[in-house]
């Protein structure tokens, strides 16, 4: 079946940092794809490298690290594709894509926010930076902006300051801002993880309906499954800078694959599993990108790993289709029967 239509295509990129104490492999190889009017959810534990692929894309990464290989092609309709890797973080057409085509929303909605100007200055600056508007007119779309992202009293709060409102008012403002030029692909990085859990779901609602109503495509990055089953067309599954499962959110949900996949989705709280139970928790710690373990990186804290195979053998990449892939030894036949005889 051909693949629905990529907006946004991540091939082998490998975005690295070059500390003094050595260089720390924070992305490294990941491919992934983004179709458009979809929903793609980057899931992982903390320190897997889900915020620096998402920086990568937008040339955002910081200091010691860059690029070092990959490409990141950007396709817009009816226009040549552009490989983000290769633009400079401040060449001018870097700055068209991003705030304009791409957009992105933070975790830190506060932090995102300047405390010295108003809602409004800030939005009509953004809008006003990509768009060809008066200041009235840019005014009148920061109102109609605001009131899109549930913002009651809109034109009022136009003159509110960031530290008047709350932190899911101040998010509700961040994703009118990231809207202000109708980006074709919004970056969402862990954008409930500061707020309450009531306020986290009223947003991941306003990002679905929004993701609707628009038509554009959402790189959801979280380390929460119960957040990526409210909003994914499509889950990628990330470890220790590498991807290790892709597929839909029903395959990921009710077929997965990876041992890793398996784990987090243990650590799910579920309706009905009992006051008190304690929930599976995946032991072991992520080691740090500049201590990875030879083999399959997930093989220390894996209960299916097989000794003398996924500590010594890079996994193999196993392909299911085009949206649906594995990194693990077990999926592969070749390799299973080598496993066993390594047992045998
Ligand atoms: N400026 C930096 N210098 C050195 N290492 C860095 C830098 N920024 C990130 N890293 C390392 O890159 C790795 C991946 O970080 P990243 O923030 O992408 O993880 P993440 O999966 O998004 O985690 P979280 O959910 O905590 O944000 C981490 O080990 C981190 O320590």
């Amino acid at each position: 079946m051909p693949r629905e239509d990529p907006l946004l295509e991540i091939s082998d990129l490998r975005t690295h940092f070059f500390t003094r104490e050595g260089t720390v492999r924070a992305v490294d190889g990941v491919s992934l794809t983004v179709p458009r009017g979809k929903t793609v959810c980057v899931v992982g534990e903390s320190g897997c490298g889900k915020s620096v692929t998402a920086r990568s894309v937008l040339g955002l990464v910081d200091e010691p690290g860059r690029i070092v290989s990959g490409e990141i092609w950007w396709r817009r309709r009816g226009q040549e594709p552009v490989n983000l890797a290769q633009l400079g973080p401040r060449s001018e057409e870097m700055r068209r894509v991003r705030g304009g085509e791409i957009s992105m929303v933070f975790q830190e909605p506060m932090a995102s926010l300047s405390p010295m100007y108003t809602i409004g200055d800030q939005l009509v600056e953004a809008i006003r930076m990509h768009l060809p508007l008066t200041q009235e007119q840019a005014r009148e779309r920061a109102t109609d902006l605001l009131r899109r992202a549930g913002i009651p009293r809109a034109e009022e709060r136009l003159d509110a300051y960031s530290f008047q409102l709350s932190g899911g008012m101040c998010q509700r403002v961040m994703i009118a801002i990231a809207l202000a030029a109708d980006p074709a692909l919004l970056i969402a990085d862990e954008p409930t993880t500061a707020l309450d859990v009531t306020t986290q779901a009223r947003i991941i609602d306003l990002l679905r309906d929004l993701q609707a109503e628009t038509g554009m495509s959402v790189l959801f990055i979280t380390h929460d499954l119960g957040v990526v089953a409210e909003i994914a067309d499509e889950v990628v599954v990330m470890y220790l800078g590498t991807v290790v499962e892709r597929g839909g959110v029903d395959e990921i949900f009710h077929d997965p694959k990876h041992p890793y996949t398996n784990a987090l989705l243990g650590s799910i709280p579920r309706m009905g599993a009992g006051a008190g139970r304690r929930l599976a928790t995946i032991r072991g710690n992520v080691p740090h990108p500049s201590d990875r373990p030879a083999g399959c990186p997930f093989h220390p804290r894996c209960d299916a790993a097989i000794g003398g195979v996924c500590d010594v053998s890079d996994p193999p990449h196993i392909v299911f289709g085009e949206a649906r892939s594995v990194r693990c030894v077990l999926h592969d036949d070749v390799h299973r029967s080598s496993a066993a005889e390594v047992r045998a």
